[in-house]
């Protein structure tokens, strides 16, 4: 059952404070860690999307204010564009000791502080959509005022949902870029290989499938064996076989260069959007 947690404060309710796509995420993943629906609260903008998600998952939908005074942990998942806006309206309102977290790509913990009361305690997380099958890559910086016991709670609420780390908070635009979207990358490359297999004559569904059991394997061996990703590729390798002539057509088309490049634009995106804050 998912209980109170621990630290600085005890945490008996959370509240997600624009539920949208990862806020639902997050919502749906703590029910099914066992907390109770009506430690649960969420805000929405839409009155449509707070009938949803109230009818969806029996979780108190309230305002933003209302959120502020009964919820012990205040999760911002609203779109960094958006934060300063929701900021404008709540930030001087927020009590004293309340905890932030904050989902928001790209904006640093300095600027929340900024709206928020001295003393305010931040905590920057950047998390990623397979917390819907608990198998999330989480990553949590102290931001200001946020202690080793906010460190501690945060990662309590998230570990329901897959996999934590702590990473100082000057690594969380890479995290973005690696984890945050990396799920869009593998299913990217899912949708580029059942195209190869249509042109090899395969029939969508069977291409479907051979490719998602092949990277659930990949990924099982990757993680179970601790292997490094080149011996596991060697092994796949067989010499004057078929295998390497992919390869050799993927760094001809400068694939691995395309990676590098790729995750730096979004590494990059994420501090524009900083300055944009
Ligand atoms: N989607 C993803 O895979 C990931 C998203 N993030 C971050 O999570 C945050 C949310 O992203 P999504 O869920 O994709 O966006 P979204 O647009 O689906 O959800 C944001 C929600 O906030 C609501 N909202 C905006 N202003 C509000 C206000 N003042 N009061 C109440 N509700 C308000 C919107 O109506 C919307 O429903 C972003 O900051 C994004 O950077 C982080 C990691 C992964
Ligand atoms: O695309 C975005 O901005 C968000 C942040 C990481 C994943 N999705």
């Amino acid at each position: 059952m998912g209980g109170d947690i621990g630290g600085e404060r005890d945490v008996h309710v959370i509240a997600v404070l624009g539920a949208g796509k990862l806020g639902e995420v997050l919502l749906s993943g703590l029910l099914r860690a066992g907390w109770a629906a009506d430690r649960l609260i969420a805000t929405a903008r839409r009155p449509e999307r707070a009938r949803e998600l109230a009818e969806r998952y029996g979780i108190r939908v309230v305002d933003n204010e209302t959120a502020l005074t009964e919820a012990d942990v205040l999760t911002i998942a609203v779109k960094p564009q958006d934060a300063g806006t929701l900021l404008a309206e709540i930030g001087p309102k927020v009590p004293e000791g309340k905890l932030v977290v904050s989902l928001c790509a790209g904006l640093p913990t300095a600027f929340f502080a900024k709206h928020l009361p001295e003393g305010t305690p931040v905590v920057r997380v950047m998390t990623n959509t397979p917390a819907l099958v608990d198998e999330a890559m989480t990553a949590i910086s102290a931001g200001s005022h946020a202690t080793a016991g906010h460190l501690a709670q945060t990662e309590e609420m998230f570990r329901p949902l897959g996999r934590t780390i702590r990473v100082p908070e000057s690594q969380q635009d890479a995290v973005t870029a690696l984890s945050g979207s990396g799920p869009a990358y593998f299913y990217f490359l899912v949708e580029a290989m059942t195209d190869a297999g249509i042109l090899l004559g395969l029939p969508r569904q069977v291409a479907h499938d051979l490719i998602v059991q092949s990277a659930i394997g990949s990924a099982v061996m990757l993680r179970e064996s601790g292997e490094h990703p080149v011996k596991l590729r060697e092994a796949v390798t067989s010499p004057a076989g078929t295998t390497i002539n992919a390869i050799r057509e993927l760094e001809n088309h400068g694939v691995r260069a395309a990676f590098l490049a790729a995750l730096e634009a979004a590494r990059d995106r994420a501090r524009e959007i900083a300055q944009q804050g």
